[in-house]
């Protein structure tokens, strides 16, 4: 077995089914967590020749934070759920690698905390924080207060869920509910809440005002994550947002989502390089990692993979991980004639079945 299958048939081996379903399953049919892989399968890339790539990097900056490469961890819940290490190991490895890894509102240790334990290994390590907006706007505003206070250096702001996926693994494993003793810490001593842990709410009622009011309220650069529609990176732009991510949230939202690698070339072309794409969704290699940033992602997000890792490994499994797609990446740089990510054009990329 090659690349990361491996830990994902190590985590299946080692975690309670309902556990494992929750991390692995998506909304309805599964068509758009299925879609997100295969659509990286229906391309190819075209290599260059006789480029020199020796002594050449992967590293870049994302929001001024220093990257040592183009892979960064992306949100998901619930950490704890997959290894008792949970979120604090997860920041250990991805500071180790050098990367920016995302925690949240939905994360089961508390966001200072992770900031903490990425910092004891990497004193500039980069954590940014994923806020779900929260209807009550003391609330959404505590939260990122907590972000800001801990040293997170960007809000990701997640706005493809104004209601929460209808997930059939977990209706039909009865799956609603954390067990006892794990809690979204970061919705713990709330405004309206004392001494208790809030339940994250999703709303359909946020619109390009509230980003107004957040990026009024914040000096953090902010990213909107859930972008799939063109019209919306433009929107994005306008409102002086910092970044997109393209995402349909691991095909847990809208079931028929587009594949993200598919929605990223006309989002990338709204955008016309004026502020970073960013991608998630499918990325299973570093040759996945290599086809979204030569059709325009300046990075790309890894969620179950990085869920995988640490359920069969904890710290160590999330290294393994980490360091497995920065070595596929690496190699199949070379193997394009790419010395760096900037090398990496969308010439490169190809429909298999139709070379040009
Ligand atoms: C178990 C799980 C939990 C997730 N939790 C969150 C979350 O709390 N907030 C969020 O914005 N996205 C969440 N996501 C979506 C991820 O940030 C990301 O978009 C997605 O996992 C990328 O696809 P991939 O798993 O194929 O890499 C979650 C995804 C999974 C699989
Ligand atoms: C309220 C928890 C949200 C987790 C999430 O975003 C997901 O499971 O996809």
């Amino acid at each position: 077995m090659t690349g990361l299958a491996r830990f994902e048939r190590r985590a299946r081996e080692l975690l309670d089914p309902v556990h494992y379903d929750f991390f692995a399953g998506g909304a309805g049919d599964e068509v758009a967590l299925a879609d997100n892989e295969e659509a990286f399968g229906r391309l190819a890339l075209l290599p260059r020749i006789l480029r020199d790539t020796t002594g050449g990097s992967t590293a870049v900056t994302l929001l001024g934070d220093a990257c040592e490469m183009p892979i960064f961890v992306s949100p998901t819940a619930f950490h704890r759920l997959a290894h008792p290490g949970g979120e604090r190991a997860t920041a250990r490895a991805t500071a180790a690698a050098g990367t920016v890894l995302v925690t949240g509102t939905a994360a089961t240790t508390p966001v200072a905390d992770v900031v903490a334990e990425a910092r004891e290994i990497r004193e500039d390590a980069t954590v940014w924080f994923q806020l779900y907006l929260q209807p009550d706007p003391e609330v959404t505003a505590a939260l990122v207060r907590r972000a800001e206070r801990a040293g997170c250096t960007a809000l990701v702001v997640t706005a493809d869920s104004p209601v929460f996926g209808r997930r059939g693994r977990d209706d039909r494993n009865g799956f609603h509910d954390l067990p006892p003793g794990l809690y979204a810490e970061n919705m713990r001593d709330l405004p309206g809440g004392a001494d208790r842990v809030r339940p994250i709410e999703m709303s359909g009622a946020f619109t390009w005002e509230h980003l107004d009011r957040l990026r009024a309220r914040t000096d953090l650069p902010i990213v909107v994550k859930g972008v799939l529609h063109p019209e919306d990176a433009r929107l994005a732009l306008r409102h002086g947002v910092d970044a997109v991510l393209v995402s349909n949230h691991g095909g847990r939202q809208l079931d028929v989502a587009p594949a993200t690698v598919d929605a990223l070339p006309a989002v990338a072309e709204a955008v016309r390089g004026r502020i970073p794409v960013l991608l998630d969704g499918g990325i299973r290699s570093g040759a996945d990692a290599v086809m979204a940033l030569a059709l325009g992602a300046t990075a790309v997000g890894v969620g179950r993979p990085v869920l995988w890792g640490l359920a069969a490994g904890g710290e160590k499994g999330v290294g393994e991980v980490l360091e497995l797609l920065r070595d596929e990446l690496v190699h199949t740089m070379a193997l394009c004639g790419a010395a760096s990510p900037g090398d990496l054009t969308g010439d490169l990329v190809t429909r298999r079945g139709a070379p040009r």
